[in-house]
């Protein structure tokens, strides 16, 4: 299988914080969710895989392209979106397209038409004109017309409706349709990797704690559930994170551990759940 992004031990170190080691692989024709919780080191590892910031340590192979060494081939092989956009407030669209269009000589104008007309973009409009939505479509317009394989989005649905945001993700899922471009998003929209991702990669704290495909992700956990008398010491012991209420109490347990709780109510456990239990970091809470 032929990887399109390739991250290896990478590590960063700022003065309050550090990316530790951090290790995953995206193959041609997926799309990978990268999620955690506020502060963990989405932004710092997409910086440091598009090469705004210096690494300490690790490799990044784009397209087994080294990210640093061959910067600029590497370059033209990607899309980036940003949840703000980087163009001028004043440019028109049509300005948009001739100042970008200069880095890339695959450049399709025709390309380019086409998706503002999808995309219901006029050319006329200047960027500050331009709803959140409508800039973050001008963007991917924009990678689409050079045709980038592989597309780098930071927080691309942040700022959307529930409209443009399923819009945004039915575009990234036609995009990888043909099995020759792949997408890496970071997102705190855990509905959003349920409707789009194949793979996640959860950075918690500087430090990875799972990259693989989503089913797996979610196939590692389960929610226990039972009355406050039966939220046994044992059972509290191999909880990964408790909910206490009035009446009684849900826990995220490793599958593998839920045989000793077979008497008790069993169920999946949701992206949202896994994340928000593992980032308490296994304290109570109510
Ligand atoms: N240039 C910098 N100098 C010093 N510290 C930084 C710098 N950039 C980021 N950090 C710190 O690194 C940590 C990780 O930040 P980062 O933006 O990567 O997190 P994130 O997971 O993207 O968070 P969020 O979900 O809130 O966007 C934070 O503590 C942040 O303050």
């Amino acid at each position: 299988m032929t990887n399109y992004l390739e991250v290896k031990n990478l590590s960063k170190s700022f003065d309050s914080f550090q990316l530790h080691n951090i290790s995953f692989t995206l193959p041609k024709g997926y799309i990978m969710g990268l999620i955690g919780p506020n502060g963990s080191g989405k932004t710092t590892t997409i910086k440091l895989i598009l090469n705004m910031l210096k690494r300490n340590g690790g490799e990044i192979k784009i397209m087994g392209l080294d990210n640093v060494a061959d910067e600029q081939k590497a370059k033209a092989e990607l899309g980036v979106v940003f949840d703000t956009n980087y163009f001028s407030d004043d440019w028109q669209v049509t300005q948009v397209e001739k100042s970008i269009s200069v880095f890339y000589p695959n450049w399709k104008s025709e390309r380019f038409a086409e998706m503002l007309r999808k995309f219901h973009i006029a050319p006329t409009k200047k960027v500050k004109e331009l709803s959140k939505g409508m800039q973050m479509k001008l963007m991917l317009a924009c990678a689409f017309s050079y045709d980038a394989k592989l597309l780098i989005l930071d927080e691309p649905t942040s700022g959307l409706d529930p409209v443009s945001r399923d819009e945004l993700l039915q575009i990234l899922s036609e995009y990888i349709e043909d099995g020759e471009h792949s997408v890496l998003f970071s997102t705190h929209i855990t509905g959003d990797l349920e409707r789009a991702a194949d793979y996640i990669t959860y950075i918690s704290y500087g430090e990875l704690f799972f990259s693989g495909s989503k089913d797996e992700f979610v196939d590692m956990f389960r929610i226990v559930k039972g009355g406050t008398e039966e939220l046994s010491a044992d059972l509290k012991e191999k909880a990964v994170g408790v909910r206490t209420f009035s009446t009684g109490f849900e826990a995220l347990v490793k599958t593998e551990d839920t045989v000793a709780f077979s008497s008790l109510s069993i169920e999946p456990a949701t992206i949202d759940e896994i994340v928000v239990f593992t980032s308490k970091k296994g304290d109570d809470y109510e």
